[in-house]
């Protein structure tokens, strides 16, 4: 069976005993994107796989570049697009690694496309409790396959990844269409999210009624008298603000158009890490700052997370979200109206991301009947993808629905009624009834029940029987939930 990158495999003699003493960890810690650092990490033996970050390979007759999983989106945008490549889905923060990404979610302006992250995934090297180094793809090994997106490392240890990459453009010509009522918002943000001709498609709201929407498309030059706007230059404003500046222009006046290099629209949120910036520092975006102290960098994530104790950390816990809910399109609305209600934070984030069926040969060994007869096989990049897990959860709850849409809400509340456990679980609830799913990397206050319930665990439950991953790795939800992190 062929292997995606032997050389690894060595380095585990030395880890497994830790993982055979009772559970197991990656290194990682506080360098981590998940909001709080997980308890499990203290009491539980760790693996440490901090130096698995390289670029194995750039495959560019198969389309493919094989990574390492420690490998973060910063280096793999500079290396690919370097070289007239790129992801189909190139998630936007800097420091997001492929093993966060592909064992949690990973999602950008083009999942309306391509799906999550891991659906560009094609293969797998992954190391499991017993110490076996295990390939899988969708022939070989396919449900283990199908397990590891969303299984947060608790079925073994990803080595290395291989990943679709597409010829990339070296400009993206974006168009800002601002809308100002809610019904607009939807409106012209599903029309965009249905054009497979749109490379990328995001909206800001900015209120409940408005917002604007962003539609791109990769160019090979800019057309004489184009606006550039290279939106990583240090005295630029942030992104969000120069979005909400659209907003401004008199209704009627033609839609804004400008041209963005392809690597800082990719990265577009990372500087103001989306806008929680502004509650960190709050005059970050006067020209003094910018002149003074911009210059030299944004604080990266890891640093705040490791800075935030004491009382400021009570703070951030209580009186501030980060929530991503992936809900079916059609519920948009009433997922802006809810989110409103018991929330009211803005900007609120709006991507697309297509719902993907599972593959045919693992729906019947469920007994399911295959969902693919809708799926859209006029396009050659639909016509396969895995399932997303776990054991196929993100299905699409009716064959119809195949877009969704992550609603991100990131800052502070200022609804009235926000209650920190109290919203959330009303949110929650919510997203169970309407089929959608919640981002792992932040608070849950779901039960066991309510998270299985969520997230099919059924292929799940299999592939741990099988490989007998048993009491040497936690279940998902035991990392996840609100008590096991700190
Ligand atoms: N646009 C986007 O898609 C964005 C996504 N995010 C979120 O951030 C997360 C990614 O952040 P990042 O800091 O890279 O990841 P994290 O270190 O936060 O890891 C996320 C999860 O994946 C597990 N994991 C990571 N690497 C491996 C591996 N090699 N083998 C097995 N399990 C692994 C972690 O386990 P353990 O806890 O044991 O380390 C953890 O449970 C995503 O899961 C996503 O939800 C955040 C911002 C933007
Ligand atoms: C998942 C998505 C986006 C998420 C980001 C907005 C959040 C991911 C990690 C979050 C943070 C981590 C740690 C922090 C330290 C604290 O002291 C302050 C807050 C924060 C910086 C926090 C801020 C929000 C995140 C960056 C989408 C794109 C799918």
């Amino acid at each position: 069976m062929p292997r995606v990158s032997c050389r690894c495999s060595g380095r585990f003699a030395s880890w497994w005993p830790v993982a055979q003493r009772g559970c197991a960890r990656r290194g990682r810690g506080s360098w981590a994107m998940s909001m709080k650092a997980g308890t499990y990490k203290k009491h539980w033996g760790g693996v440490d796989v901090h130096a698995l970050r390289d670029i194995v390979e750039i495959d560019t007759v198969r389309q493919i570049v094989r990574v390492e999983p420690g490998c973060n989106m910063g280096r793999l945008s500079r290396e690919l697009i370097k070289k007239g490549w790129t992801l189909e889905v190139l998630p936007e923060l800097d420091d997001l690694t492929v093993g966060g990404l592909i064992n949690g979610f990973g999602i950008e302006t083009s999942s309306h496309k391509y799906g999550l992250f891991q659906h560009t995934c094609t293969a797998f090297e992954v190391v499991l409790p017993n110490g076996d180094v295990v390939f899988c793809d969708k022939d070989n090994n396919a449900d283990l396959f199908a397990t590891i997106p969303w299984s947060h490392g608790t079925i073994g240890f990803l080595t290395a990844a291989d990943i679709k990459i597409v010829r990339a453009k070296p400009w993206v010509k974006m168009e800002y269409r601002p809308c100002r009522t809610q019904a607009e918002c939807v409106r012209v943000f599903e029309e965009a999210s249905r054009d497979n001709g749109n490379d990328f498609v995001e909206e800001l709201m900015y209120t409940k009624d408005t917002g604007v929407v962003m539609v791109g498309k990769m160019v090979d030059t800019v057309p004489r008298g184009g606006t550039v706007n290279v939106l990583s230059r240090w005295y630029k404003p942030w992104f969000f603000t120069h979005v909400a500046s659209f907003l401004n222009r008199p209704v009627g006046t033609p839609n804004a158009v400008e041209y963005l290099p392809l690597r800082d629209y990719y990265h577009r949120h990372t500087r103001s890490i989306f806008w929680e910036i502004q509650d960190i520092v709050p005059f970050g975006n006067t020209w003094w700052y910018r002149y003074l102290v911009a210059w030299v960098g944004t604080p990266k994530i890891s640093i705040l997370k490791m800075t935030t104790t004491g009382k400021l950390k009570v703070l951030w816990e209580t009186m501030h979200v980060a929530q991503d809910l992936l809900v079916p399109i059609s519920t948009l609305k009433e997922s802006l109206d809810l989110f409103h209600d018991e929330l009211n934070v803005y900007p609120l984030w709006l991507c697309p991301m297509r719902m993907l069926s599972p593959p045919e040969n693992l729906l019947a060994e469920r007994g399911e009947r295959p969902a693919v007869a809708v799926l859209d096989r006029t396009h050659p990049q639909h016509a396969f993808y895995p399932v997303t897990t776990p054991a196929g959860s993100l299905t699409p709850p009716h064959p119809a629905e195949q877009l969704f849409c992550d609603v991100g809400a990131y800052g502070v509340p200022k609804s009235p009624k926000f209650h920190f456990e109290r919203s959330l679980e009303v949110v929650e609830a919510f997203v169970r009834k309407v089929q959608g799913y919640q981002a792992l990397y932040a608070d849950t206050m779901l039960t066991r029940a309510q998270f299985r319930e969520m997230f099919d665990h059924r292929l799940y439950d299999k592939v741990r029987d099988r490989f007998q991953v048993g009491s040497l790795l936690p279940e998902i939800w035991d990392k996840v939930n609100k008590g096991a992190r700190s």
